[in-house]
């Protein structure tokens, strides 16, 4: 460069020229005002969408065959017609049967009614995701299926659901463009309307580009976001107790705060570290000694009328068909308050079947079950005679019969704590505080203190099963049924669940349980009963059935059974 002269480069001008104009398009109030047109639709039509999506996936999972067969013909003509032909229709042919929309009324209305059909197969795959023993083990515990499906099923399902909704957001944010066909002054149409005035296409619509991106970034942000809190895997700790609570299921786990008296009961039961044998062994028997209260306390919890070594449960003549199968083939049964009966028989005998009657979890086809008095599931018809009850959750409830599972059925996405807790807050309205402090007692009575916080998927087998006799302890049953409590844990963790079992039974608890375990039969069960093909095959004190079987049924199970032990 000579003294004073500058060389100008016409093309380096060009390109700044061309950049500055850019970045004024960037920053163009007119064009932003369109954003703001597409961003408004796709919120409100994505939020409508969603709702009226989520009802046509609880249609199309429904047994009725209607209301199914109504919900996939929606989806069906929803997802198979031009959204371009459904805007023009609600614009121009509704107002001939009185219904008139303004353009942004009818972008609106089409783009909801459109994302419905979407979001209706992506939160259906969302439902279907989450193992179906969750919802069984809500039921359990008298969970009504609103219930069950806001504060169990969708916080476990949105996992699979947030991808395919916030792509779903993302396209449609897009797609209001074609909105334009109706009028309404979005981004592309105000853009499309610059160019038609100073021809600068490529400009005009990099400048369009870069708004979409940013807006499209912002989606992407807030469901990366989202997709972190939904992860189960993850244990991520804040304070975000308010806004749980407000939602009505958890966006972030919360720190459990143990009371001084569960922490000293607890503390030394497992892993934490003591400093002599002798505090360590003092702190155990106190733990243990707590437990047994505990226990005695739950058992004893409200004045049962059935008084102890009478009729609490009364099985008569109990049928079910599985089809063909029949599975059930009029099972009589009686136990008394404060027993413990160990139902034994080969695979397929329907011991797990008649275990689910009990509590409704499955109805009868025929016969009768009461429990007090009561038949669940069932309320008084005209005439006296018993009928299938409306408020089936509530007759759970009521009658206060918990059920322990082969393969445990904590739900997934809440601590142990919180899993304790579901029941007694949600469905018997204790208040928080005093439901969080018996369930902190519990896990202590169970081992399990200083896993409070932790997700199920962090907890052994027989961790997550104690987690699962605690959760059923909440609800102070009056009787407890154990399926094959101990099948799916591998050898030396049985011994854990049976030594609390056996804490229970030795509280007072009345306990159905069916089990393959034969040595904790001998020595907890009042009464041994077996079950072959669906018929009691012969039932006495363990002494008898166990030891001395007179049905020769009985003799070739034992015998298979202690060949294999
Ligand atoms: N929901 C169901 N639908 C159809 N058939 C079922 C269902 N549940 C159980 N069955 C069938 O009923 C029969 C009895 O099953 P059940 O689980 O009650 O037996 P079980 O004695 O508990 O066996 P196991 O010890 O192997 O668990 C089996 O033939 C099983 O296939």
């Amino acid at each position: 460069m000579a003294s004073g002269l500058m060389v100008r480069d016409p093309y380096a001008e060009m390109a700044f020229g061309w950049f500055w104009e850019f970045l004024n398009y960037c920053r163009s109030s007119f064009l932003w005002a369109g954003a703001w047109v597409a961003v408004q639709i796709t919120a409100i039509s994505m939020t409508l969408g969603l709702l009226l999506g989520l009802v046509l996936a609880l249609m199309r999972l429904s047994s009725q065959k209607l209301v199914n067969g109504a919900a996939w013909l929606y989806i069906f003509f929803t997802r198979g017609t031009p959204q371009l032909l459904q805007l023009v229709f609600i614009f121009n042919a509704l107002p001939f049967i009185g219904l008139r929309f303004d353009s942004f009324t009818t972008a609106v209305v089409g783009f909801s009614l459109n994302q419905a059909a979407f979001s209706a197969e992506i939160i259906r795959g969302g439902i279907l995701s989450v193992n179906r023993n969750q919802s069984v083990a809500a039921s359990s515990l008298g969970m009504g299926p609103f219930l069950t499906l806001r504060r169990i099923i969708l916080p476990q399902a949105m996992r699979a659901i947030l991808p395919g909704i916030g792509n779903d957001t993302i396209s449609m944010l897009k797609l209001t463009s074609i909105a334009s066909i109706v009028f309404v002054n979005e981004l592309t149409f105000r853009s499309q309307q610059i160019v038609g005035q100073n021809n600068k296409f490529f400009t005009v619509f990099a400048a369009t580009s870069v708004i979409y991106l940013l807006m499209v970034s912002v989606i992407s942000v807030a469901q990366a976001f989202a997709e972190r809190r939904f992860d189960l895997e993850k244990d991520t700790r804040s304070n975000a107790g308010a806004m749980n609570r407000m939602l009505g299921f958890r966006l972030s786990r919360e720190e459990a705060v143990p009371d001084a008296g569960a922490l000293a009961a607890a503390g030394e039961l497992e892993g934490a570290d003591s400093t002599s044998h002798d505090s360590a062994a003092e702190a155990a028997a106190a733990a243990a000694s707590d437990s047994d209260d505990l226990f005695r306390t739950i058992v004893n919890a409200d004045a049962d009328p059935v008084p102890r070594g009478e009729p609490l449960v009364v099985c008569h003549n109990v049928q079910k068909d599985y089809g063909a199968n029949k599975v059930l083939r009029g099972v009589d049964l009686t136990v008394k308050r404060g027993e413990v009966v160990v139902l034994l028989g080969p695979s397929g005998s329907g011991k797990s079947t008649f275990l689910r009657t009990i509590n409704h979890l499955e109805p009868v086809d025929w016969g009768t079950i009461t429990v007090g008095g009561d038949y669940v599931g069932y309320e008084p018809g005209p005439g006296g005679q018993p009928r299938p009850t409306g408020r089936l959750a509530r007759a759970r409830a009521r009658a206060r019969i918990s059920m322990v599972f082969q393969h445990f059925n904590l739900f997934n996405h809440l601590t142990a704590l919180e899993n304790v807790m579901e029941a007694p807050v949600r469905v018997f309205g204790v208040p928080a505080s005093q439901a969080r402090e018996t369930a902190l007692r519990l896990l202590a009575a169970v081992g399990l203190q200083n896993h409070a916080n932790h997700l199920p998927h962090r907890l052994s087998g027989g961790q997550q099963q104690r987690v699962a006799i605690a959760r059923a302890l909440a609800t102070s049953p009056r009787v407890m049924l154990f399926d094959e409590p101990t099948s799916a844990l591998d050898p030396e963790l049985v011994g854990e669940v049976l030594g609390v079992m056996r804490k229970l039974a030795d509280a007072g608890m009345t306990m159905i349980v069916v089990t393959h375990e034969i040595r904790f039969a001998r020595e907890v069960a009042d009464r041994v009963v077996f079950m072959d093909a669906g018929v009691v095959v012969e039932e006495g004190p363990p002494e008898m059935v166990i030891d001395n079987p007179s049905q020769e049924r009985t003799q070739r199970f034992l015998r298979a059974v202690n060949h294999g032990a």
